[in-house]
Order: structure tokens, then sequence, then C-alpha cells
């Protein structure tokens, strides 16, 4: 996720330095070390944390140091809290953010919240970072951002998935397979396209306009959501993913 973020992060003026012991090569111009040695005692005006959060404890107090005066942490990790990532690092200068994977092309949905130390300028700083990756909101407190992890960070995840099964219903209901891929893909991209077009109709009007009574539309929505098995499986879905982030704080 990190390597993604900086993709568009990079189109700003800051120069980024990773220390990542396993990537093989950095995006131009920007600085690539395997260890943590190598960076020494530099000091840099923000330390971002983009790293699985199981490893906080063990990997970010040895970058404590490395924090300038008045830089702050930039925590991309779910879960982690503020409280956890303080220890680790030694500052109280805190910013978590909850970004997704489409960040890639620059059409990410991310949540934002910050420790009470942060200052103005940093949050700017942050706000201005993920905004280079898509849409952010900045939300009241860290439950919140937990809640955006299960709701957006994830949520690729779950269209994957939901798509992934559409095409091999398409599959099996005799379209040939790129061609299910293709029109599943279009169908879902234009769908949402629309959906984003007509911000002043609810979603269930959006549903409705396709869908003809007693037509095709209809015996599809009766057997997909007729008896809300897929709206309990997604409230359970959001359910069991935040309460991993809650595991994770
Ligand atoms: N994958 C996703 O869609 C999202 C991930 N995140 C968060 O991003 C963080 C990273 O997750 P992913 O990118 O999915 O995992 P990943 O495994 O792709 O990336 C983690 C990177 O950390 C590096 N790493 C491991 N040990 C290290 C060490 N000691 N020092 C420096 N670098 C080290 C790895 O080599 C790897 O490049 C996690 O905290 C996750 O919660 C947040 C939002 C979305
Ligand atoms: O699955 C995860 O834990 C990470 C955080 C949000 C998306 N991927």
């Amino acid at each position: 996720m990190g390597s993604a973020l900086l993709e568009y992060w990079k189109k700003g003026d800051e120069d980024f330095t990773i220390v990542d012991p396993a990537m093989e090569e950095a995006p131009d111009g920007v600085r690539l070390f395997a260890d943590r040695d190598a960076i020494a005692d530099e000091t840099f005006d923000v330390v971002i944390l983009a790293i699985k959060p199981q490893l906080i404890h063990c990997v970010m107090p040895d970058y404590a140091a490395n924090l300038a005066e008045d830089g702050y942490v930039l925590s991309i990790a779910a879960g982690a809290s503020i409280r956890t990532i303080s220890n680790a690092t030694g500052t109280e200068r805190i910013i978590r953010v909850m970004p997704n994977l489409p960040a890639a092309i620059g059409k990410g949905a991310s949540g934002l919240t910050s420790a009470d130390a942060i200052t103005v300028r940093h949050k700017a700083h942050a706000l201005d970072l993920m905004s280079r990756t898509g849409g952010v909101v900045t939300v009241a407190d860290e439950d919140a951002l937990d809640r955006v992890t299960a709701v957006a960070g994830s949520g690729p995840g779950y269209v994957f998935e939901f798509a992934r099964a559409y095409v091999d219903a398409a599959s099996q209901l005799g379209i040939r397979t790129e061609d299910a891929r293709k029109l599943v893909l279009q169908t879902m991209a234009g769908t949402i396209a629309l959906a984003l077009d007509r911000g002043d109709q609810s979603l269930a009007e959006l549903r409705d306009d396709v869908t003809s009574k007693g037509g095709t539309t209809a015996a599809g929505l009766k057997a997909l959501n007729g008896s809300g098995a897929v709206s309990r499986a997604v409230e359970d879905c959001l359910a069991a993913a935040y309460g991993r982030a809650v595991q994770l704080r």
C-alpha cells in the first residue's frame, strides 16, 4: 500500500526515503535502503509507518531518533492506535490515515484522524498528501477511523469478491469468460459512475429505475436479496472487519 501511495505523494515537493528490506526498486527520485542503519541519525519531517500493524512494536522504536523535532508520524496501519504508535515511536505527534487500494490510480477513498498534539500545519500536510491519492474525509476520533477501515480500507476486497462471483456466475450461464469479465466490470463501472452522477437520487430509487414490474431485474433481485440475505451478509462483513481493527489496536 505504501508504494501505491508513494506514486501520487511523490508528485509533490517532498523528498522521500524508503527503508524496506524486501523492496527491490524505488520510483525515480526516491532513495531506497534495505537497512535502517543506512539512514543513521538523519532526521525527517514525517516518518511514515507503512508496515503491518503486528510489526510496529519491534520495528518502530528504531526510528524514534529519525523524527525531526517538529515533525510527525503518519501511520497507514489498520487498527494500530495512536497510543500503540506513540509507545513505539516516543512521540505524541501522530496522524492516522486509512487509505484504500484505488489510491494506486489516484481514485482512493481515505479517512484521517489526528492526535491532540498535532498542529494545524501537520494536519494540512497530511490532508494534502492524502488528497493527491483521491478523496479524503476527516473523522473525529480513532474509533471512527476503525469504522472507516471496515467500510473503505477493506472495501476493495469486498468489491473484488462480488465481481469475482458475478463473473463466475456469468460464465456458468454460458458467457465466454473473457466476455463475462468485460461485461461485469463495465456494468459495475458504468453503474457506479451513474450513481455518482445522479447524486440527487437514492440508491433504492436508482435500483427501481432499472426494475420493470414482472421483468428480468425483479426476478434477479428477488433471488439475490429477497430474503435479506445479502443485506445481512454485508452487515456481518463490516462488523467482522471493524471487530478485527479493534483487536489490532
Ligand atoms: N493493502 C491494503 O489495501 C491496505 C493496507 N493498509 C495498511 O498498510 C500496511 C501495509 O500493508 P500492505 O501494503 O498490505 O502489506 P505489504 O506486505 O504489501 O507491505 C508491507 C511492506 O513492509 C515491508 N517491511 C516488512 N518488514 C519491514 C521492516 N522491518 N522495515 C521496513 N519495512 C518492512 C515489507 O517488505 C513490505 O514491502 C498495513 O499496516 C496495512 O494495515 C492500509 C490500507 C489498505
Ligand atoms: O486487510 C487489511 O488489514 C488491510 C487494511 C485495510 C485493507 N487491507
